[in-house]
C-alpha cells in the first residue's frame, strides 16, 4: 500500500514576519521545513514525498539534502493552499498512490507516533485528521470589546497531517470551488467521512512571529532521539 505525504511549504508568511517565509527560516539552526521533511522521511509508513514550493524558493528547496539526493520530489504550489494541495494530489495521479497525508510545511514538530496514528486511522475511514480540543472559552469581539460569546462543545482545532484515501481526495479537491481552510473541509464537500483523531499540543503551526521561540524551546524539550 503506496502511501505518500504532501507538505504544503509554497506560502509567504506573512504573520510571521522575518526576511524569509517562515518555513525557510532557520528553527535551532535548519530551516522549519527541512525538520518537517524530516519526520516524513523517518516515517517508516510513508513511501513518497512531494514538497509543494513557491516558484521563489526554488533555489533553496533544491538546496535541501532530500531534494537534491531525489527521495524529494518538488512541486509548484498555487495562490492558496488548497490549490497548492491540488497541484500536488495531481501530480501524484496515477502513480499508484493508495494513502495520502497532507501536512503543513509549517508545522516542523509533527511526532513520528501522530504520523502513525494519521495512517493507521486509514484502516476505518476514508478521511481522518488530527484535532486537539478547545479548552478556552470563545468570545466575539469587535473594536477591542467582546460583543458575544460562543459555546465550545463539540469544537475542535485543527491540525495536519490530514490522511485519505487517495482516490477519494483527488476527486473531492477536483469537484471543490477552491478557498477551502483545509483538507476537512474540501472532503466534507464531497460527503467524505472523517475521523477525529486525537492530535498534540506541541504540533504547532509556526504562524506569528513568538511561534519560532515556542517550537524552538518544545524541540530542545524533546528527548534526544
Ligand atoms: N498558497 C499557499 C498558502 C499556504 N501554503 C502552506 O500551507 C501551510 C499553512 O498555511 P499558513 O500557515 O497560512 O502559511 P502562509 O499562507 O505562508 O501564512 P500567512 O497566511 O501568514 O501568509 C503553510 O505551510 C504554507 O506554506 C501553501 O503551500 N500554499
Ligand atoms: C490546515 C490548517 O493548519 C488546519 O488548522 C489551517 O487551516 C491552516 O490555516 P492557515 O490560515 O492557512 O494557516
Amino acid at each position: 500500500m503506496t502511501t505518500a505525504a504532501i507538505i504544503v511549504a509554497a506560502g509567504r508568511g506573512t504573520r510571521a514576519g522575518g526576511d524569509l517565509p517562515k518555513q525557510w527560516q532557520l528553527l535551532a539552526g535548519q530551516p522549519v521545513v527541512a525538520r518537517t521533511l524530516a519526520a516524513f522521511r523517518a516515517a517508516p509508513g510513508v513511501h513518497r514525498t512531494l514538497l509543494v514550493i513557491h516558484p521563489d524558493d526554488r533555489a533553496r528547496a533544491e538546496a535541501l539534502p532530500d531534494v537534491a539526493e531525489g527521495a524529494v520530489e518538488l512541486v509548484e504550489g498555487g495562490a492558496s493552499r488548497d490549490a497548492s494541495v491540488r497541484n500536488a494530489l495531481e501530480a501524484l495521479a496515477g502513480r499508484g498512490v493508495k494513502h495520502v497525508l497532507i501536512h503543513d510545511g509549517a508545522r516542523p514538530l509533527v511526532a513520528q507516533a501522530l504520523i502513525a496514528r494519521m495512517i493507521e486511522a486509514l484502516d476505518a475511514s476514508p478521511g481522518a485528521a488530527p484535532a486537539v480540543p478547545v479548552s478556552d472559552a470563545l468570545w466575539r469581539g469587535e473594536g477591542g470589546r467582546v460583543v458575544g460569546t460562543q459555546d465550545r462543545t463539540g469544537l475542535f482545532r485543527a491540525q495536519t497531517p490530514q490522511a485519505f484515501r487517495f482516490e477519494a481526495i483527488l476527486a473531492a479537491h477536483r469537484a471543490h470551488p477552491g478557498g477551502a481552510a483545509d483538507d476537512v473541509e474540501v472532503a466534507r464537500a464531497a460527503g467524505l467521512e472523517v475521523a477525529i483523531v486525537e492530535g498534540c499540543e506541541d504540533n504547532l503551526k509556526v504562524t506569528y512571529p513568538g511561534d519560532f521561540a515556542r517550537a524552538e524551546r518544545l524541540l530542545t524539550a524533546r528527548p534526544a532521539p
